[in-house]
């Protein structure tokens, strides 16, 4: 049975006066892959930093309406915002390790959160490592520089150093962009494997990526969402003829 994890009511969000998000309403499921679509500035990068609100470090945004996370409103007044981006983690468009090494960028959340146990800590980064599927890669080179990865494996390495917060849910704004075929061909099997145990939102300007990876596909355009729905559904049965032109091609 598929579980609704975040309800997003009448969103709103404005940039100073400009409009960027348009009264979105939608259901985002719990263990699914949700793919954002859409031309150009249409607002994905925008509606997906509303989910662990982002935007509140942009001067000038108003955001209005709410976004719950599990029946919770995540703009309360009294809502931890630290705590909400450790529950509602991000991977961005150009992985972003830190200088460090392999294992201080994954320890880095754990620590930061207090956990101080040599061997927790050990435990903590393999694990997150594996989740990430790039422990194999990476488990004879933990103390040296993250910056000598691959591109592919610096952005799985950023996977690993969210997985070590124990997050559940993954923001995901166009993680595999800046990647080779072969390195987003991973990403996209980790994405399988992992929305088993978090739920996955993930903005992609490729539109086999979206029919690839993802459950339910969501079509922007111009700060509206068109048109929310099984991927399968809005891929080959598109209900508006304004979805069914972007896919195939015909503007964006
Ligand atoms: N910090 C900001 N200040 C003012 N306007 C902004 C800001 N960020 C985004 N916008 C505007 O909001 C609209 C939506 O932008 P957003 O980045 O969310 O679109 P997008 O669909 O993710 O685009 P892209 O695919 O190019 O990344 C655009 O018109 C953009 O110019």
């Amino acid at each position: 049975m598929s579980v609704s994890r975040i309800s997003v009511r009448n969103l709103n969000l404005y940039y100073k006066e400009f409009q960027a998000l348009k009264n979105i309403n939608m259901e985002i499921t719990a263990n699914n892959v949700t793919a954002l679509i859409g031309p150009s500035g249409c607002g994905k990068s925008t509606f997906l930093r509303t989910l662990n609100r982002m935007n509140d470090l942009i001067e000038g945004v108003r955001v209005e309406g709410t976004v719950l996370l599990d029946g919770h409103d995540i703009y309360g007044p009294d809502v931890d915002v630290a705590g909400l981006r450790k529950r509602v983690g991000m991977v961005f468009q150009k992985p972003n390790p830190f200088p460090m090494s392999v294992y201080d960028n994954v320890a880095y959340g754990p620590r930061i959160h207090g956990e101080r146990n040599k061997r927790r800590l050990d435990q903590i980064v393999e694990n997150s490592l594996r989740g990430a599927a790039l422990w194999d890669e990476v488990r004879d080179r933990l103390h040296k520089s993250a910056l000598g990865l691959s591109g592919g494996q610096q952005q799985r390495l950023c996977i690993a150093r969210l997985l070590a917060v124990e997050p559940e849910v993954l923001l995901m704004d166009e993680p595999t962009s800046a990647l080779d075929p072969m390195a987003t061909m991973k990403i996209e099997e980790l994405l399988s494997v992992l929305k088993k145990n978090y739920t996955i939102v993930i903005v992609t300007h490729n539109m086999q990526q979206a029919a690839r990876v993802s459950d339910a596909t969501a079509f922007f355009l111009n700060g509206e969402l068109v048109e929310y729905g099984d991927t399968e559904e809005i891929f080959t049965r598109p209900a508006d003829q304004r979805t069914e032109d972007y896919i195939t091609g015909r503007f964006g």
